[in-house]
């Protein structure tokens, strides 16, 4: 390559190159040989510093940072228990990966079902001393657990958590994503752990006796996959109840109260009262059932409402028995009491039996109390009216706005059928099924009939099937004898 004249130039040029750096290089050493000789040494530690001050401007500064301690208690008082504690235990056992921490706690805990049945669940957590990260909008959250004790941990650990004497979690991060840590990730930590505590308590179906609610554990085995009913109306119910549990922030912004409330409306046995606990199921909101024939008057029906805590269902059965919408007239007609002080608007609440009682709520009062009271306090609730009768209601129940949703539960079709043989028999076909289906589409009977036939014979679907043909053929049969006798009579 030498050989030819760019090679010669290049060769050249590289070798000014060496003699240049060689040169530099010298003069840097023969330059320090000279400071070091001449230079007395206060001079050369100043210049140190002054390189290094230099160095440490213009290096990245070290990010400043802040510890949030969450101890396990507030105080030594037996209500000092600190939620946000429990919260980020509950919280971080989601966010645990076993695979990654050298050391683990784990406790098992058996929660009885009222069924007598027992499921076991299991929690993570760090032993002391541990740590972990957790990543939230793009922030990365460092997590330790501190030992309590009495100031004395032998760790020469001087934390002020565990001087203290107490357990605590401390929540580290840079200073600036503290609005984050403060406004945002602990607000997600609490309604996360609450989500989870609301998953895996057992539920409750309270009674009201009186002004206050009695509870009694609730198993009731209906879910929205048991349900038997149209799909495309399970499935609009299913999408509403999601839609209202995320909208918190829209409820809050619009201004009103953060409930919902659904009409379930449909002839005895098709479901209302199924669908009410599938709904509890789903939601993991406790029951309420409010008796009306129970509640005095307006007072104790407000006590009952402001006890209801939030994330629970209000269900008032059979809302067409419950008031009775007789003018002051007629009632002044039917009996002998006074009415003088009456309100011609007023409604007499009957016991569920349809009695008219001595003490009177209103329909009225009831509803105010649940627009007006239930925006006022408390939120996330859900209240269910159920009725065999729409066209008795009263029209202020029906009001646009009033109950946000209406739901017909009606007479047992093809679909609905299919669930029900699915859930008592495990088939999704049968030989006997086309009959069925034919026989459904021109006989009206209830999911509740359908499920007592197929309950006839647990273990036999054949024979299940045939029983249940044999019901249906006898309703077609008996449907069309009726309409041949109206025909034979109006003529
Ligand atoms: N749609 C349905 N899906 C599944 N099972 C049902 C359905 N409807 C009725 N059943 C069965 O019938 C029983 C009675 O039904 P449920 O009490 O839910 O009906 P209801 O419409 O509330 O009746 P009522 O108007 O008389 O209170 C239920 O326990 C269940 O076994």
């Amino acid at each position: 390559m030498a050989s030819s004249p760019e090679g010669a130039k290049v060769l050249d040029a590289y070798k000014k190159a060496l003699a240049t750096a060689a040169s530099v290089t010298a003069y840097a050493m023969l330059a320090r040989g000279m400071a070091r000789e001449l230079l007395p040494d206060e001079l050369r530690a100043a210049v140190r510093w002054g390189t290094a001050l230099v160095r440490s401007r213009l290096a990245a500064p070290e990010k400043e940072r802040r510890t949030i301690v969450i101890r396990r208690q507030l105080g030594s008082g037996a209500y000092s228990e600190n939620d946000l504690f429990d919260a980020s235990v509950t919280y971080l056992a989601t966010r645990i990966n076993p695979q990654t921490m050298r050391r683990l706690c784990v406790s098992r805990t058996r929660k009885k079902e009222p069924d007598g049945s027992g499921s076991w669940s299991t929690l993570l957590c760090m032993e002391h001393g541990g740590s972990t990260t957790d990543a939230f909008d793009g922030v990365e959250f460092h997590w330790t657990s501190i030992e309590g004790g009495n100031g004395n941990d032998g760790n020469n650990n001087s934390s002020s958590s565990s001087r203290g004497g107490k357990e605590s979690l401390e929540l580290s991060f840079d200073a600036e994503h503290t609005e984050t840590a403060l406004e945002k990730y602990v607000p997600f930590i609490m309604s996360t752990a609450e989500e989870l505590r609301l998953r895996d308590r057992s539920l409750k179906i309270f009674l009201n006796q009186g002004s206050s609610w009695k509870g009694i554990n609730h198993h009731h085995p209906a879910t929205f996959d048991t349900l038997a009913m149209e799909p495309s109306v399970k499935q609009s119910v299913l999408d509403d109840l999601d839609r209202f549990l995320k909208r918190k922030e829209y409820y809050r912004r619009i201004g009103k109260a953060w409930k919902r409330g659904y009409l379930l409306y449909g002839p005895p046995g098709t479901g209302k009262s199924s669908l009410v606990a599938a709904m509890a199921n789903y939601l993991r909101f406790n029951l309420y059932d409010l008796d009306l024939s129970g509640v005095y008057d307006n007072s104790c029906l407000q006590r009952l409402l402001i006890d209801m805590p939030n994330k629970s269902l209000l269900v008032i059965e059979d809302i067409d028995c419950s008031f009775d919408s007789m003018s002051r007239e007629d009632r002044k007609a039917g009996d002998d009491t006074d009415y003088t002080d009456e309100d011609d608007d007023e409604y007499v609440p009957r016991a569920r039996g349809g009695y008219p009682q001595e003490r009177k709520i209103t329909l009225s009062g009831l509803l105010n109390f649940i627009d007006g009271l239930w925006s006022t306090c408390g939120e996330e609730r859900i209240i269910v009216f159920t009725t065999n009768y729409k066209d008795r209601l009263d029209p202020a129940l029906l009001r646009p706005g009033r109950m946000d949703m209406h739901v017909y539960m009606g007479h047992c079709g093809w679909e609905a059928f299919k669930t029900l043989a699915r859930n008592y028999h495990l088939i999704d076909d049968h030989a006997l099924f086309p009959e069925i289906q034919a026989l459904l589409a021109v006989v009206e009977v209830t999911p509740a009939e359908v499920s007592e036939m197929l309950l006839r014979s647990e273990d036999d679907v054949d024979v299940a099937l045939r029983v249940l043909m044999e019901f249906l053929q006898g309703r077609r049969r008996a449907t069309e004898e009726a309409e041949n006798k109206d025909g034979v009579s109006t003529r």
